[in-house]
């Protein structure tokens, strides 16, 4: 088996981080169950995404190389953010962010027919304190709208942002370091 990869995502952060890693890949979408079960923890409901979605590749037929799944959510007091539905919502959760450290967790997942392996990866990131204008505004420019917890730290987002502690790649939507070492460990064992 060569290096080459699939991956199942129809993001287009996590494609270009994987360009960033040098791995060949091929990309194409799965459609997954997102929604959390009950009493699940952010840490599992991440990572149970993550191999669903490298699973549901494999199951789609993309079977002669690892394939890719990967999930990021914003947990804050316990809670798992993923994508805001609408204003209302985001609003809601720029408040909850702003001037305090939330965690991005970022799990990662390859799956061929017979194994699945997966990490998770936590970020700790801190926002200023915000003004009603300033979220109203974010959310005029289009950028929070597909990102976990509402903001994108790659964008105008990042000028929220006072201290990261963690891996940058892994809030954007893929960790580069994690995902070459776990793509090691699978093709090894
Ligand atoms: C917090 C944060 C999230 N995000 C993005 C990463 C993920 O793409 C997205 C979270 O949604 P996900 O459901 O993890 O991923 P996705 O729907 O974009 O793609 P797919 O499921 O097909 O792989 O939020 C940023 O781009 N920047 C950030 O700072």
């Amino acid at each position: 088996m060569t290096n080459a990869v699939y991956l199942a995502s129809a993001s287009p952060r996590r494609k270009e981080l994987l360009t960033q890693l040098g791995i060949e890949f091929t990309q194409f979408s799965v459609d997954a169950d997102e929604s959390q079960l009950p009493n699940e923890l952010p840490y599992d409901y991440v990572e149970r995404l993550a191999r669903l979605k490298a699973q549901s590749g494999v199951a789609l037929g993309y079977t002669d190389r690892p394939v890719l799944g990967s999930d990021t959510v914003v947990v804050i007091d316990n809670q798992s953010l993923g994508k805001p539905c609408d204003e209302n919502d985001f609003t809601h959760t720029l408040k909850r962010l702003s001037g305090n450290t939330h965690q991005v967790l970022t799990a990662v997942a390859f799956a061929t027919t017979d194994k699945v392996l997966s990490c998770v990866v936590s970020t700790n990131v801190t926002f200023k304190t915000l003004s009603d204008d300033e979220i109203h505004t974010y959310w005029q420019s289009g950028e929070p709208q597909d990102k976990a917890g509402g903001y994108g730290i790659q964008g105008l987002g990042g000028r929220f942002v006072t201290h990261i502690s963690g891996s940058y790649f892994a809030v954007v939507g893929l960790p580069l370091y994690e995902t070459e070492q776990l793509l090691q460990t699978f093709l090894r064992g």
